[in-house]
């Protein structure tokens, strides 16, 4: 009887880790998809800076402002582009965790040592249009995204995998232009898209 409440005390106490463990996988990815944007969120904001600058004519003695509007070189995407639908993410697949796969994956593009500056005709990419074996064209680049799907934030099965096998490239910017796709993927890089001459 005793041993008994043991038991499901045990195993109360492993599930509050658990839940506690789940929280905090949430947290930190939040957090790191928050930095991930705010770094890309911050270029967008320079482009379109509006500067106040004190300005002290040299002739006079008394100073005034003056509104010096720098001309966006390209508007914030992210207030004209497709509204979001958060897609919960399966337990392990955090930004978190793919930022640290990032780092200790050694070959994450799955080109056992071939180079990645290969040119790659686009007939190649479309026989890569499998969940296992997912590559993907992004301005001109070519990616193997395979080990990335299942991080996908806006969900793998009807989104990421839109993009296996053909040019994603205007799907991406529907979605999200603002996304620092070539630092995320900079580790899936398989070659770049031969687009033959007209
Ligand atoms: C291949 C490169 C891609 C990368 C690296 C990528 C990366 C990301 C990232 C980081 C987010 C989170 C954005 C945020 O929280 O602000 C996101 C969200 C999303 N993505 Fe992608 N994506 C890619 C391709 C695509 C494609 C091809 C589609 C559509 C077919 C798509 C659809 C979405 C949607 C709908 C969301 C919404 C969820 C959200 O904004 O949080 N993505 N993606």
């Amino acid at each position: 009887m005793v041993e008994d409440q043991h038991k499901l005390n045990g195993a109360a106490e492993e599930e509050k880790e658990e839940e506690k463990e789940e929280e905090e996988e949430v947290m930190n990815n939040e957090a790191a998809t928050r930095s991930i944007n705010v770094a890309s969120e911050a270029a967008h904001q320079i482009e379109s800076l509006t500067i106040l600058a004190a300005v002290e004519p040299a002739s006079s003695s008394t100073t005034t402002t003056q509104v010096v509007q720098i001309t966006p070189a390209s508007p914030n995407p992210k207030a004209t582009t497709t509204p979001r639908a958060k897609v919960p993410l399966e337990k392990g697949y955090s930004q978190m965790v793919w930022l640290k796969l990032l780092r200790t994956e050694p070959d994450l593009a799955g080109l056992k040592g071939k180079s990645n500056k290969r040119m790659i005709p686009i007939a190649e990419v479309k026989e890569h249009c499998t969940e296992e074996d997912a590559w993907t064209v992004l301005r001109g680049r070519v990616y193997n995204i395979s080990p990335y799907i299942r991080f996908h934030p806006g969900g793998w099965r009807d989104m990421l995998m839109k993009g296996a096998g053909k040019d994603c490239t205007s799907l991406f910017m529907k979605y999200h232009a603002w996304v620092n796709a070539e630092f995320l993927l900079e580790k899936c890089l398989v070659g770049v898209l031969d687009i033959p001459a007209t």
